[in-house]
């Protein structure tokens, strides 16, 4: 029998790296391997980048292919500031997506270049989990860091280039920078930040090699590595997602997105307007606080996940780490509308729907960017992510959505879209025809639910009063 040409993809995400080892042909997959991330909360979010490589090396060794794989490819967590120095070595851990302290930067960037310049120039209106804003906040509170910085990478950018050697990054990934356009990197952007444009990496169009793996990593030398992307991306290629196919990502961040043929341009900043991994575009909303937030109030409530109960009024925002959708970067989290009677099991389920309420409702503005008649409202949810596999998860997206959910069978997504990228290398097709091939969205539909108008017009009430109480100054 013929050997199968084996490919790995790799997610290399907020928690933990994944790594898939996938059969080329038909997507089967053959090895898998993970490995947890050390996430320091103590200021603000933020990892070493050196364990995201022990954890890369250890997730694709354990898939058992490390030495017959035939080419790679890494999805990271987006947004990401990772620093080295003139040694290549992290200068300090990386700012992780998910850390607010560079919410003021953010806020001063909107009001230098004004939130339409923005959405015209390069797509988004900047929050704090832009690396733009970062590396602000860095060049104010960290000037020697800074100073002693001789490149600025993204975390896929960071491990592609420790595999391969080479100083690289994809439009996708790139798009989340904040100084990214289709046509280079802003310099107005960047000289008002004070980032020297020479620390960044190249741009490597979709379809070619990155590099090759360098000898001493986990690979055969001379691997063939693909160029990686974001996350979100990854995920997006992993599904062969097409235009207005709405996906719903439950993991440490939530996301919400579809791939566009148009250019988002939203002045608001609810909708970031990314690029996707090929030449198309991925509006997408995204929240700081999902799987997590839900599963810490489980605990405090010392319920198991799935044990929500319906009713109730009331109305828990879970923004345990402040919110990015609604823009509340310094808020915590607020629960309105106890009664006598309220139950455990329905401050639960106020949980759910308190992360998931926002992600609904920029839904239909992440896919009217391709005009409104993409948004067809029965068309199926694909929802993934972790949470994906809890039932409280589907039933709380089908309840507030009013739509259809549909499961893909396939797990690990963003590793899946790596791998499909890999792939594409050794075939030349299109990455997210590779995964079309393999069938990857495929999975049972939930049917619609009634959508639970009621349940929506307390919480955006509450949100809209919360967004006075808790303020956006940091406080
Ligand atoms: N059966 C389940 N029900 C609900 N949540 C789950 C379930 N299984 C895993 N999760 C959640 O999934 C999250 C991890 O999802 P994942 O997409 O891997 O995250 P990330 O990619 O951000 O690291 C965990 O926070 C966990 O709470
Ligand atoms: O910031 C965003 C999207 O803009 C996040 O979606 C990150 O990309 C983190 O992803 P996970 O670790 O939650 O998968």
């Amino acid at each position: 029998m013929a050997h199968p040409q084996v490919v790995i993809g790799v997610d290399s995400s907020t928690q933990s790296t994944k790594a898939l080892a996938v059969d080329a042909e038909t997507g089967q997959v053959l090895g898998e391997g993970r490995a947890p991330h050390r996430v320091d909360s103590r200021h603000g979010q933020e990892s070493d980048p050196d364990q995201w490589w022990d954890a890369l090396t250890t997730a694709v060794a354990a898939t058992g292919w490390a030495d017959r794989a035939q080419a790679l490819a890494i999805g990271g967590q987006q947004h990401g500031l990772v620093t080295l120095d003139a040694a290549g070595r992290p200068v300090r851990p990386a700012l992780l997506w998910n850390d607010v302290r560079s919410a003021p930067q953010a806020a001063d960037l909107v009001r230098k270049f004004g939130a339409q310049w923005w959405a015209t120039e390069i797509g988004s209106v900047p929050g704090a989990s832009f690396t733009a804003a970062k590396w602000a906040w860095l060049r104010a509170t960290e000037p020697d860091n800074a100073d002693r910085t001789a490149a600025v990478r993204l975390p896929h950018d960071h491990l592609t280039e420790r595999l391969t050697g080479t100083a690289t990054t994809d439009r996708g990934d790139a798009s989340g920078t904040g100084w990214w356009t289709p046509d280079g990197y802003h310099t107005a952007v960047l000289d008002h930040i004070g980032l020297d444009p020479a620390l960044l990496p190249a741009v490597t169009p979709a379809g070619t090699a990155a590099g090759h793996a360098l000898p001493g990593g986990p690979l055969r030398p001379g691997t063939p590595i693909a160029t990686g992307t974001g996350d979100n991306m990854a995920a997006a290629l992993g599904l062969g997602l097409t235009p207005g196919t709405p996906v719903l990502s439950l993991g440490t961040s939530g996301t919400v997105y579809t791939v566009a043929r148009n250019r988002p341009a939203d002045p608001t900043g609810t909708v970031a307007g990314f690029a996707d991994a090929l030449d198309g575009w991925l509006p997408l909303a995204c929240t700081l606080n999902c799987t997590l937030a839900v599963d810490r109030i489980a605990t405090l409530l010392g319920r198991d996940r799935q044990d929500v109960e319906p009713g109730g009024t009331a109305v828990l925002l879970p923004y345990l780490d402040g919110e990015r959708t609604p823009a509340l970067p310094h808020a915590s989290g607020l629960l309105h509308g106890l009664r006598h009677d309220t139950t455990p099991g329905q401050l639960l389920q106020a949980a759910y729907d308190g992360a998931a309420y926002s992600l609904l409702a920029a839904l239909d503005d992440v896919l009217a960017v391709d005009g409104p008649d993409a948004a067809d409202p029965d068309r199926p949810i694909l929802l993934i992510g972790g949470g994906a596999q809890g039932r409280a998860w589907q039933d709380t997206v089908r309840r507030l959505s009013g739509r259809p959910v549909q499961l893909p069978a396939a797990r690990e997504l963003v590793a899946l879209g790596a791998a499909a990228q890999a792939a594409a290398l050794l075939t030349g097709e299109s990455a997210d025809a590779v995964a079309r091939r393999w069938g990857t969205a495929d999975g049972p539909v939930l049917p619609a639910l009634t959508r639970d108008d009621a349940a929506l017009e307390r919480i955006a009430t509450t949100i809209s009063h919360a967004a006075a109480l808790q303020g956006d100054g940091a406080h």
